[in-house]
C-alpha cells in the first residue's frame, strides 16, 4: 500500500475515542520494531522524522527505509516530518514523498506563526499534503501547579480556534503540560484537561496533537540505572493520562523517548551481560525486540488504536 495521508486516520480515531501512534524513526531497527509491532496489533501508524533525524541517517535512507515496510505490510501508513521549523524544510520533504510536515512556528509571535503556517499549508494542499502546527509552549510543569503561571505558556483556546480558522491546517499540537525528553515532571504529573476540554469544543471534529507524550516507563529507566546508565528522576506521562487524551480531541500521539529508553536499555543490558560480544546484531536485535514491545503495549493498552484499519 502507498503512504496514506493522516486525514482519515485522524477522522476515524477522533470518532471512535482514540488515538494514532506517531513515533520517531532515526534508523533501520527502529523502524522495523515500530512497523512489526502495528503489523500485529493490525493499527494504522505514523512513523515521523526530525530535521535531527534526517541529518542523522539521511533523507533517502530513511524514505526508503520506510518504503521497505510499505511493501512489507498493507497497513495504512503516513510519513511525517516532525517539528519542521522553516518553510524550505516543508519544502524539502513535501516534494521528498513525506504525506505529511509540521510547521513549528510556537517560537514566534502569534501573527508571525499564522503567517508561516498559512504559507506551508498553501504549498502542502496544492500537493495533496497535509499539515500540522503549533501553538503553545511545551514545557514541564513545576512542583507547584500554577494555573496564572501556566497561562502565559500553555495554549490558549480562543487563540487555538482563531489560529486554525486563519490557517486552514489541518491539526493543532497544543500545550497542556507535557514537554519532550525523559523529565517531565518534578512533582505529581498534572495535565490542564480542562484545556483540552475547551480547545475541542471550540473546534468540534479537529484532530489535537500531543506532543511530549512519552510515559518514560520505570522498567527502562530501572535497566539503564542499573547497567551502568545515569537518569536518576526520569518522569514521564502517565499512560492513563494518555487514555483520557485520546478519549478527548487528541488524535496524534508523539512518542520518541519511549524509543529511546527500551533501546538503551537494552543495549546497556546486553553489553554489561555479554562484555566479550562486539556483533552489533547480538544487541541491535534484542534492542529492536524491546521497541517492538513498547511500541505494541501502547497501541493495544494506551492509544486504543488496534485492528482499526
Ligand atoms: O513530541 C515528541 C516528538 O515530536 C516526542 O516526545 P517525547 O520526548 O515525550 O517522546
Ligand atoms: O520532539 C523531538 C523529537 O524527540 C525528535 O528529537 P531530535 O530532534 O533529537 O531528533
Ligand atoms: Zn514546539
Ligand atoms: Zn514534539
Amino acid at each position: 500500500m502507498p503512504l496514506v495521508s493522516t486525514k482519515e486516520m485522524f477522522e476515524k480515531a477522533y470518532k471512535g475515542g482514540y488515538a494514532i501512534g506517531a513515533f520517531n524513526v532515526n534508523n533501520m531497527e527502529i523502524v522495523q520494531g515500530i512497523v512489526d509491532a502495528a503489523k500485529e496489533e493490525q493499527s494504522p501508524l505514523i512513523l515521523q522524522v526530525s530535521a535531527g533525524a534526517r541529518k542523522y541517517a539521511k533523507h533517502i535512507y530513511l524514505i526508503k527505509l520506510v518504503e521497505a515496510a510499505l511493501a512489507d505490510t498493507d497497513l495504512p501508513i503516513a510519513l511525517h516530518l516532525d517539528h519542521g521549523d522553516t518553510f524550505e524544510l516543508c519544502k524539502d520533504c513535501i516534494d521528498g514523498g513525506f504525506t505529511s510536515v509540521m510547521i513549528d512556528g510556537s517560537k514566534y509571535d502569534f501573527k508571525e506563526n499564522v503567517a508561516l503556517t498559512k504559507k506551508v499549508v498553501e504549498y502542502a494542499h496544492a500537493h495533496g499534503v497535509v499539515v500540522e502546527a503549533e501553538l503553545g509552549r511545551l514545557a514541564g510543569v513545576e512542583d507547584d501547579v500554577n494555573v496564572s503561571a501556566n497561562d502565559a505558556i500553555f495554549t490558549d483556546p480562543e487563540q487555538a480556534a482563531e489560529f486554525v480558522h486563519l490557517t486552514g491546517v489541518d491539526s493543532l499540537a497544543i500545550a497542556i503540560g507535557t514537554s519532550h525528553g525523559a523529565y517531565k515532571f518534578k512533582g505529581t504529573p498534572y495535565l490542564d484537561f480542562d484545556r483540552l476540554e475547551k480547545v475541542g469544543k471550540l473546534l468540534p471534529d479537529f484532530p489535537i496533537v500531543l506532543h511530549g507524550a512519552s510515559s518514560v516507563l520505570p522498567e527502562f529507566v530501572k535497566k539503564c540505572n542499573e547497567f551502568g546508565g545515569d537518569i536518576p528522576g526520569a518522569q514521564g506521562v502517565p499512560e492513563e493520562m494518555l487514555r483520557k487524551a485520546a478519549s478527548m480531541a487528541v488524535c496524534k500521539i508523539n512518542i520518541d523517548t519511549d524509543l529511546r529508553l527500551a533501546m538503551t536499555a537494552t543495549v546497556r543490558e546486553y553489553l554489561t551481560k555479554n562484555p566479550g560480544e562486539f556483533d552489533p546484531r547480538k544487541y541491535l536485535g534484542p534492542a529492536r525486540d524491546a521497541i517492538k514491545g513498547m511500541v505494541q503495549h501502547k497501541i493495544k493498552d494506551v492509544l486504543g488504536s488496534s485492528n482499526r484499519i
